[in-house]
């Protein structure tokens, strides 16, 4: 405050190139309509929506729309391809309306025709967990891609995926824009874990935090029923760990929640491992909800040589759990023998992102009536926005842990940082060097 005024963080407005612009011929471009759900029967925007009298939308009798879903599955995937192909269809008055088969792959394998997409084929696609087009990692060769958009005439691509798809997707309008092709591409973000950053969080999240319940309570039910019973269970969070702190929220029965954002100290004072000891000294059990990237710096690797990736180019990790349960067993016979020590280690990965969208993870509605040509939607503090698919594209979403939800697990848990202490570290510096 200064002088009783409040001075504000300073922002850039930014003129963003419109679809009436992408399409040309100013206004009113020639392959253009006035937006047809300004008068709708059945649609009514309410006065503060998104489409004002000015938009236009692609005249739908030109309109060939390709949606594709890329990287890993999501709760609600199939959810938004329905969404999609009927909005589409029914606000919008397109009739060409195409799925691309396992992901970027399908704009160009041979013999994965594109599957021609109407409300009647998506009726009932909500009811099932996955995609049902197919989703693929790799495979992101660009020539070959636009090859296929453009010999198939493709003119809008919805493609369903996270932040390595958005990356494709920038590469895609770029592509076609260099060769002179009127495409525009959207993306609808698909982060189970919620890594991408700008958007508050994607469809498919809560519903994974749900599931991750499951999991954590079968952890607490095995570790209440055993002496020094510790129950161990990983999460998806390759490099966020916004699934394991919402678990860990959302349960209470957790005592630690370890993320890819906080170091992780184990052996020692003020490590993992005495604060462990120390919860089961006075509750007989433990549970540890630990996110897949945490402590991937500790884990021995196997050659020294690179990163192991996946096809798609993240870094595969090793498995954090299974190294931790070995660890605090090695531990606990150094430290604590003839002690009993049980470690039920819980890796409900692929489960949690396997089931349909529960109700919290409910769609919001603005993802096909975009107003740009390179475009993603989503919430961002609660409003829906339009946010050009190359900043997406960037964006990263880590869990800040100096804000108020990581201050609230630590309330929870009660669970001091892992960190060495200066002493510590350097002491275990000069065994190194011995
Ligand atoms: N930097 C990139 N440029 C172009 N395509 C990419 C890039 N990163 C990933 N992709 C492609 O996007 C698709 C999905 O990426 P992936 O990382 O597996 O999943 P997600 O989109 O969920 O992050 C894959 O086909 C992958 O090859
Ligand atoms: O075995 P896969 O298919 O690579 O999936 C595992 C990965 O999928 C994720 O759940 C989501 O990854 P994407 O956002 O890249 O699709 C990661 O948290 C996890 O590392
Ligand atoms: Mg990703």
């Amino acid at each position: 405050m200064d002088g009783g005024e409040m001075r504000l963080p300073s922002f850039t407005l930014h003129r963003l190139p419109t679809l009436a612009d992408h399409l040309g011929g100013g206004d009113r471009p020639a392959a253009a309509i006035p937006n047809p759900i300004a008068r709708h029967p059945l649609y009514h925007p309410s006065p503060s929506f998104f489409i004002s009298d000015n938009d236009v939308a692609f005249d739908p009798s030109g309109v060939r729309a390709a949606i594709v879903t890329c990287g890993g599955l999501c709760p609600g995937t199939n959810t938004v391809v329905r969404e999609l192909v009927v909005g589409l269809w029914e606000l919008y008055g397109v009739r060409a309306v195409f799925g691309v088969r396992n992901g970027y792959h399908g704009f160009y394998s041979e013999g994965e025709e594109p599957l021609p997409l109407e409300p009647a084929t998506v009726r009932h696609w909500h009811k099932a967990g996955g995609t049902a087009l197919g989703a693929s990692r790799g495979g992101f060769d660009l020539a070959r891609i636009v090859d296929g958009i453009e010999r198939r005439g493709f003119n809008q691509v919805y493609a369903v995926g996270g932040d390595g798809t958005m990356r494709g997707l920038v590469e895609i309008l770029r592509e076609a824009r260099r060769r002179g092709l009127a495409v525009a591409v959207a993306g609808v973000p698909k982060t189970v874990d919620n890594d991408v950053g700008v958007i508050d969080r994607s469809f498919g999240f809560h519903t994974a935090v749900d599931e991750a319940q499951r999991a954590i309570a079968a952890a607490h039910v095995e570790a209440e029923s055993a002496a020094n019973g510790v129950g161990l269970v990983k999460l998806m969070g390759r490099s966020a760990g916004h699934i394991a702190l919402h678990a860990t929220l959302s349960s209470r029965d957790v005592d630690c929640c370890l993320i890819p954002e906080e170091d992780l100290y184990l052996r020692g004072p003020g490590g993992l491992f005495e604060f462990l000891y120390r919860r089961l000294k006075r509750n007989g059990h433990v549970v540890v909800v630990v996110a897949e990237g945490a402590g991937q710096r500790l884990i021995p690797r196997p050659t020294c040589g690179e990163q192991r990736r996946d096809e798609s180019g993240n870094p595969a990790f090793l498995d954090v759990g299974a190294w931790l349960k070995a660890e605090l067993r090695a531990w606990w016979a150094e430290e604590h023998a003839g002690e009993p020590l049980t470690v039920k280690y819980i890796d409900p990965t692929y489960m949690i992102r396997a089931p349909v969208l529960h109700a919290a993870g409910a769609l919001g509605d603005p993802r096909r009536h975009g107003r740009v040509p390179g475009f993603v939607p989503g919430p961002i503090n609660g409003n829906y926005g339009y946010i050009p698919v190359d900043e997406v594209a960037e964006a990263r979403n880590p869990v800040d842990t100096r804000d108020h939800k990581w201050a609230w697990v630590r309330s929870v848990t009660n669970q001091p940082d892992f960190a060495q202490s200066t002493e510590d570290k350097a002491l275990a510096g000069l065994y190194k060097a011995v």
